[in-house]
């Protein structure tokens, strides 16, 4: 059931651009998720960062508290803090949130797990050049400069918005939900594209329903089980608006393990694309007003971490 999702290579990229920039403007135009492989970051490379982000979780409360979570810089370790509007309720899962500037004293310590940060850094640049090359098609397909979103994407500049994100979702075993309960809640990403990297079966997509439904809640969802080698790439809000609604931001959701699958902690990663925040957010069509970037990021954080009702708890 549901529309598949196209795997894209990114190999030989400097000649294949223009078939490269067709495959991804089909996936993009259609579904707004797709599959990168060819990418350029190892198996290993990815198996050493998720090793990392395990040792960060498991570190004592306490260690991960000197790392709390700061709104207002959108930096830190934040324990179900996070809730979707789909739902009103507590993510039941912590992450970190880490970026390009404003750092200082937020890294976790070469004490707290060793090379912390330099695997982090090494991690995010070949993100981010991956997240360059996919950017850049998107800017020719949208009749822009080849390099116009790289510009508006630069992680030398103070004013980068990017986020790298570890994810811990808590163990589920011996646990109760309410049926059709989400690990994850029902949720577009705001960014302009979100590379991610999860191990097994657990997200779903909701193609077709991009900013027009509630949620999707009861809709068809189709499965997009994290496939080794590959990096799951989704377009998010902000690019959408960029592209004049061309490009799809759509919901997904991670769902709860069915019968027979692993009811242990899931770990993903997602490197969140963000123009600067001085950048302005504006279609060639003019379907929009412009917005600054930072305008845009800071009213769906909002969204997300301030203006929910009071939650009540989900698991017994
Ligand atoms: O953990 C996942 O697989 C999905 C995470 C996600 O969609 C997000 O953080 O925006
Ligand atoms: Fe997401």
């Amino acid at each position: 059931m549901g529309r598949p999702i196209v795997q894209v290579s990114l190999d030989d990229f400097e000649n294949r651009k223009q078939e490269i920039t067709n495959d991804l403007w089909k996936a993009a135009t259609e579904i707004g998720f797709f599959y990168l492989k060819d990418h350029g970051l190892s198996g290993d490379e990815i198996k050493h960062m998720f090793e990392i982000s395990e040792a960060f979780f498991k570190l004592p409360a306490d260690v991960k508290a000197k790392y709390r979570f700061d709104l207002s810089k959108n930096i830190g370790w934040e324990s179900g803090q996070q809730k979707r509007a789909s739902h009103h309720l507590p993510e039941l899962k912590e992450s970190l949130q880490l970026k390009w500037h404003d750092m200082e004293g937020r890294w976790p310590s070469d004490q707290d797990i060793a090379d912390f940060q330099a695997t982090c850094e090494a991690f995010m640049q070949k993100c981010q050049e991956i997240s360059f090359k996919v950017l850049s098609c998107f800017a020719l397909g949208l009749g822009f400069e080849e390099d116009f979103f790289t510009k508006n994407h630069d992680v030398t500049k103070p004013d980068a918005q990017q986020t790298f994100r570890l994810m811990h979702y808590f163990p589920v075993e011996g646990k109760t939900f309410p049926e059709g309960f989400p690990r994850a809640g029902s949720h577009c990403d705001f960014e302009t594209i979100t590379l991610l990297f999860a191990k097994g079966a657990g997200l779903e997509v909701c193609p077709g329903r991009e900013a027009t439904s509630e949620h999707a809640v009861g809709d068809e969802w189709t499965e997009c089980p994290a496939l080794p080698g590959t990096i799951t790439v989704n377009i998010g809000d902000a690019l959408m608006r960029w592209s004049d609604d061309k490009l799809k931001s759509n919901y997904h959701r991670v769902r709860m393990p069915l019968p027979g699958e692993d009811k242990g902690s899931r770990f993903s990663i997602a490197y969140f694309n963000q123009a600067n925040k001085h950048s302005i957010i504006e279609g060639k069509e003019g379907r929009y007003p412009p917005i600054s970037a930072e305008e845009f990021v800071s009213e769906s954080l909002r969204a997300i971490y301030v203006k929910q009702p009071q939650a009540v708890s989900a698991a017994s």
